[in-house]
C-alpha cells in the first residue's frame, strides 16, 4: 500500500462511526480529503448528514460532492469530528496544522462530542515534536509574539528555529482566518500540556497545533492493515 492508500483505508474505517442523522465536523488535509470523498459516496447513496467543514478547501470539496453543509452558528454542537493529524503521540495527543487549518479544526473539534483521527502509521510517534509545531499568530506584533514564544519554550528547555511559513511561491502563508503561522522546530516536546499552557498566555498567539484531550480514538493504517488506538 502507498501512504495515500493507507490514508484512504484509515478514512474508510472512520466512516463506520457515521450514522444517518449525524452532525459532523470535517477536517482538512490529504487524509481528511479521503474521508470527505468516501462520505460523499455515502451521501449519494442516501446517507443523511449535516457537516461543518474546517477549511475553505474542505468546504468547496464537500459542496462539490453534494454533502449538506452547515455552520457552527446554525449548528453549534456536533456529534463527531473526523480529521487527520501530523503526529499522534502518547494518550492520543496530537500535533495538527501542517495544512494551516489548526484554528478552525480546533474550534470544530471542540464543538464535537467526539473526535476520531485518521492517519497512516508514519504519524504515530513516542514523543511529539519531530514535526514542527504550527503556531497561528496575528500579523500585528509578529516580532514580539515570536520572542514571547521563544521565551515560553525556553522555560521548558525547548529551543529550535521558529520559521514563518511561506507558500510555494515564496509569499507568506495566510490562514483562512487571515493569520500567519510560525512552525516551531522543538524536536521533543516532553510536556505538551505545559507548552500548550505557556503558548495560550501569549496575546499574539491565536492558537497552537497541540490538540490535547480532543481525540477519542485514531484509525492508523499501515501495510498490515488498519488498527484502532483508543484512550489509554
Ligand atoms: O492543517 C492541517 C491539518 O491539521 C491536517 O489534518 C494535518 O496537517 C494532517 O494532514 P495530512 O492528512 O495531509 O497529513
Amino acid at each position: 500500500m502507498t501512504p495515500d492508500d493507507m490514508k484512504r483505508e484509515a478514512a474508510r474505517a472512520a466512516l463506520t462511526h457515521v450514522e444517518s442523522g449525524m452532525r459532523l465536523g470535517l477536517g482538512h488535509g490529504s487524509t481528511a480529503k479521503h474521508f470527505v470523498d468516501l462520505l460523499g459516496e455515502k451521501v449519494r447513496d442516501g446517507l443523511r448528514v449535516l457537516c461543518v467543514p474546517a477549511s475553505e478547501f474542505t468546504h468547496d470539496q464537500a459542496q462539490g460532492l453534494g454533502i449538506p453543509l452547515t455552520t457552527l452558528d446554525e449548528t453549534p454542537e456536533l456529534d463527531l469530528c473526523v480529521d487527520g493529524a501530523d503526529e499522534i503521540g502518547p494518550n492520543l495527543s496530537l500535533i495538527k496544522g501542517g495544512g494551516g487549518a489548526l484554528l478552525r479544526e480546533k474550534i470544530v473539534a471542540a464543538a464535537a462530542q467526539a473526535m476520531i483521527v485518521i492517519a497512516d502509521d508514519s504519524k504515530v510517534v513516542p514523543t511529539l515534536g519531530r514535526f514542527p509545531l504550527p503556531v497561528e499568530v496575528t500579523p500585528f506584533g509578529f516580532g514580539a509574539t515570536r520572542v514571547a514564544i521563544e521565551k515560553a519554550a525556553a522555560k521548558l528547555g525547548l529551543s529550535g528555529a521558529l520559521t514563518l511559513r511561506t507558500r510555494p511561491d515564496g509569499l507568506v502563508f495566510v490562514t483562512d482566518g487571515g493569520h500567519h503561522i510560525l512552525d516551531c522546530h522543538f524536536e521533543k516536546i516532553l510536556d505538551p500540556a505545559a507548552l500548550a499552557a505557556g503558548l495560550s498566555t501569549i496575546p499574539g498567539v491565536v492558537e497552537h497545533g497541540l490538540f490535547l484531550g480532543y481525540a477519542k480514538g485514531a484509525y492508523v493504517a499501515g501495510n498490515a492493515g488498519v488498527r484502532f488506538i483508543g484512550p489509554a
